[in-house]
């Protein structure tokens, strides 16, 4: 998605949600220096596999989606959203790439990192905090923010870590991307909230209108883009 493009969303997200652009750059320009200091990826660093992408989220069909990935036994660029990563190490599936705004079990998301996935760390006004604590603990990181790209930083467009590895996975040049475990909907798995003890709960209603702008933003690229959707 081209920024331009982007930024007319964005500015709806901004009034929607009532977040504050400047926090979202403050964070933004953090996470610009921890790289420029440490050293960034570029997109043309990422290892992609194959040009058929799967993309993992946490939504209530994850775990079965799981089993009929593993099932399938293709080669696939994996990219897991945030919390979909603890269900992938569950089932001993490394994710190619991880996209998080690092709110995610971040155990497990520093241990995939490790074990060598790449890391596409988000920026934006409410996770300064965790950046700060977390950026020290991964490598390989490709930072994003939802403002104008600058510096390490880039914008692929998208704004849930499901529909930002959607776009990312277009960048990369996919052509066809399966969506797993991508319900939306009104329904969060214990992957999407670690503190949750139960499997499933309600979604609360910030929740649920981020789900509809992560549906909405991955219609439009079903519309607009030359990459092929698949719906699990
Ligand atoms: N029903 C669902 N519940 C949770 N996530 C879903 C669902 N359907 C699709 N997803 C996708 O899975 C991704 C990973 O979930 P997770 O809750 O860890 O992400 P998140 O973007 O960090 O959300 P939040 O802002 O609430 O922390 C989401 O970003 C979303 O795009
Ligand atoms: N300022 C701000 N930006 C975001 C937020 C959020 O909670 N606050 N959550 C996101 C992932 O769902 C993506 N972007
Ligand atoms: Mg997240």
């Amino acid at each position: 998605m081209e920024v331009q493009v982007w930024l007319r969303w964005y500015t709806r997200i901004l009034d929607d949600f009532g977040f504050d652009r400047r926090a979202d750059e403050e964070s933004a320009s953090y996470l610009d220096a921890f790289l420029r200091e440490h050293g960034c990826l570029r997109v043309d660093d990422i290892d992609v596999p194959s040009s058929d992408f799967i993309v993992f989220g946490a939504g209530p069909s994850l775990r079965s989606h799981l089993k009929r990935f593993r099932a399938l036994d293709e080669p696939m660029t994996v990219i897991s959203a945030d919390g979909a990563t603890t269900a992938l190490l569950e089932e001993d599936v490394l994710p190619d790439i991880i996209v998080t705004d690092l709110d995610g079990k971040m155990e497990d998301i520093i241990e995939a990192n490790r074990q060598g996935a790449v890391v596409v760390v988000h920026a934006h006004g409410n996770n300064l905090p965790a950046l700060r604590r977390y950026l020290p603990l991964l490598q390989n990181i490709i930072g994003t923010t939802q403002s104008i790209p600058h510096g390490c930083l880039h914008n692929f467009g998208g704004f849930t870590d499901g529909d930002r590895a959607v776009f990312l996975a277009a960048a990369l040049g996919a052509g066809r991307i399966v969506l797993a475990g991508m319900d939306f909907g009104e329904v969060v798995t214990r992957y999407s909230r670690p503190d949750m003890d139960s499997e499933l709960g309600p979604a609360d209603p910030v929740k649920r209108l981020k789900l509809e702008y992560a549906s909405r933003l991955i219609d439009w690229l079903e519309r607009n883009g030359d990459v092929r959707i698949e719906r699990w």
